[in-house]
């Protein structure tokens, strides 16, 4: 019999492969600071909070945190007190006047459209697009049937080695059932009851992703444990009856406010005593890294509405609610879950 892939792990770790595919912009909004802010040579002259930075080059402060992060992950800024400095890397390297000045080097990326989309986001904190190719954020595009097909394909094959990895780390043994908030084709939620077969689950997405969920969960086989709720995550009541949420790969394309409005959603929804998981990549508390988390940021920063969230933000909106902070994992190419309950 053939072995189920959600039971089962490669042999190789994909790792090298994602890091391309997530940092691939990283380096234009680099560019974007350096040749089109002279952003090092000024921060030289005048370390900064980020508010400040923010009034002085006229940008945004979802766009610029990212930065920051980025730029601290790299070695090329450092905090105290909220206050963010050059670090003597991009002081010998990235400040004009420097005989090592690296600026002529990156000139030539200047009219990349990708460096263009970058200072655009900065500018006006909304996102570019998605891949440079759609002249609509991900978000509308998602309700098109020729963009949700393909996208949806893409959340799902990162899913057949995220999920598992992420199932096998959690004890749900007391759990009964599982609401898989924006599943997308529900992969997660066949891994979560590969693993913990006597979990049901149901994943709750917006049309048309809906009925693509069904389609993808009738083929890998598990249509009698896993159903599909279609349904708003924003407008509409979450379903009750489940004892513990999943938000995977779903904050990440939201700014704070919605972000803090899902998880309300989530409090509300669970009982008493329910758990949440939020399996994302996470960047550290003190925002100063990993660098893959941080690269990716930018790219999620580019194409949709969020970023890749910390840890402190994270403790600091879930303990805002009342969720208790149970337990935060790596799974696999640099994501992580937290782990929350409902006091
Ligand atoms: C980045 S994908 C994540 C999918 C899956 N959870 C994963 O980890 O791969 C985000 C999902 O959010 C869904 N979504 C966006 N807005 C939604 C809404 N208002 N209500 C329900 N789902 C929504 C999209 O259809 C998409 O499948």
């Amino acid at each position: 019999m053939p072995v189920d892939p959600l039971l089962s792990e490669p042999a190789t770790d994909p790792l090298p492969l994602y890091r391309g595919r997530d940092a691939i912009v990283a380096t234009d909004l680099l560019a974007a600071a350096m040749v089109h802010l002279d952003f090092f040579t000024w921060l030289s002259e005048h370390p900064s909070t980020l508010g400040a930075i923010c009034a002085h080059f006229e940008i945004h402060s979802r766009p610029t945190d990212v930065l920051m992060t980025l730029l601290n992950a790299m070695g090329l800024i450092t905090q105290s007190g909220g206050v963010f400095h050059l670090t003597l890397r991009s002081r010998e390297h990235l400040v004009k006047g420097s005989p090592w000045d690296l600026t002529p080097y990156y000139t030539s990326m200047k009219d990349r459209p990708q460096t263009l989309d970058m200072l655009k986001v900065l500018r006006t904190g909304k996102p570019a697009n998605w891949g440079s190719y759609d002249p609509q954020a991900w978000a509308q595009a998602m309700e098109r049937e020729d963009f949700a097909g393909p996208f949806t394909a893409a959340m799902d094959c990162r899913g057949v080695v995220l999920g598992p990895a992420m199932a096998k780390k959690l004890d749900l043994s007391e759990n009964k059932a599982l609401l898989d908030v924006a599943g997308g084709s529900g992969i997660y939620s066949c891994a979560m009851v590969a693993k913990h077969p006597h979990l049901r689950a149901s994943v709750f997405e917006k049309k048309p992703v809906d009925r693509i969920a069904r389609e993808s969960i009738a083929k890998r086989g598990y249509s009698e444990k896993v159903s599909v709720t279609t349904g708003d995550m924003f407008a509409d009541d979450w379903p009750t009856g489940f004892d513990v949420h999943l938000i995977s790969n779903v904050l990440h394309d939201w700014d704070e406010e919605p972000v803090r409005k899902l998880l309300a959603k989530s409090y509300a929804a669970l009982p008493k005593g329910g758990s949440l998981i939020v399996h994302d990549m996470h960047i550290n508390a003190e925002k100063t890294g990993p660098l893959h988390a941080a690269e990716y940021s930018a790219l999620l920063m580019n194409i949709t509405e969020g970023k890749c969230y910390s840890v402190g933000e994270m403790r600091a909106y879930l303990g805002e609610l009342g969720f208790e902070w149970t337990d935060f994992q790596p799974t696999a190419v640099g994501r992580s879950f937290i782990l929350a309950k409902k006091l």
